[in-house]
């Protein structure tokens, strides 16, 4: 479904990505892991076009992707939920999702969107007029995340959603994940750091080391060799 072949990224003068070569299957829910620094928010950073490639391709259920503009990626039904969640504070939960549908480039009406998206987060809809800000930690993620919904992806991008939130949280957004990805047959691609989630969520697995693409495979086969080398700190 996404392909990213022989990328390579600067910030400035500074080579960040190497060369990066990264499959995601549809269907999958693939893991993106390594230690802090390494460039994991850079390539899905650079997979939504937030931040240029020097070199390389992108190509999303064939199609070239560099070139397109960040606005129009998410038009090709590519959910994004950024790391910190980036929700509006001052705006209501409702609001928040409203800003989603900007970005559809079919004219679904956002009374039915709406409607799938509460279904699927109920607390969303009880909290439909509180204010964004006002929500705590796991809620905000849930408020990302529906908010990333509502352009009816295929593919969805986390990163790193159980940043700074309750572990009981943490399991829910786990089974969500495992959820849209059974039943509605979203293919997931997250940046994950705690290992129990990346094996309970992940079917598959990618490893970056200091901005090169070290290790790839399903999730059953990341050793603790490789744990060891690329992952502990
Ligand atoms: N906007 C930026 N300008 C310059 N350098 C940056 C910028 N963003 C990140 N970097 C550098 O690029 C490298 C990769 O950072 P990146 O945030 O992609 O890593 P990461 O693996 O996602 O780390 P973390 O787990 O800490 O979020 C780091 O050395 C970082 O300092």
């Amino acid at each position: 479904m996404l392909a990213v072949r022989g990328l390579n990224q600067f910030y400035g003068g500074s080579h960040t990505l190497w060369d990066v070569d990264m499959l995601v299957p549809r269907g999958s829910r693939t893991v993106l892991m390594g230690r802090n620094g390494m460039g994991k928010t850079t390539l899905l950073r650079t997979v939504m076009g937030l931040v240029p490639a020097v070199s390389g391709e992108i190509v999303y259920d064939g199609r070239e992707l560099r070139g397109i503009a960040a606005e129009t990626r998410a038009g090709l039904r590519i959910g994004f939920v950024p790391q910190g969640r980036e929700i509006f504070s001052q705006l209501s939960v409702e609001e928040n999702l409203r800003i989603g549908i900007y970005a559809r480039a079919d004219k679904a009406r956002f009374a039915d969107v709406i409607e799938r998206i509460y279904a699927t987060f109920p607390v969303l809809k009880q909290m439909s007029r509180r204010r964004g800000g006002d929500l705590s930690g796991g809620q905000q993620q849930q408020l990302a995340i529906g908010r990333a919904m509502v352009l009816d992806p295929q593919l969805l991008i986390l990163d790193e959603p159980c940043e700074g939130i309750q572990p009981n949280i943490v399991h829910e957004i786990g089974d969500l994940l495992l959820r849209l990805n059974e039943e509605q047959g979203l293919t997931v691609l997250l940046v994950e750091q705690k290992l129990p989630f990346a094996r309970r969520v992940g079917s598959e697995f990618r490893i970056i080391d200091k901005g090169r693409m070290v290790a790839t495979g399903a999730i059953g086969d990341l050793s603790d060799e490789l744990i060891r080398t690329h992952l502990t700190v």
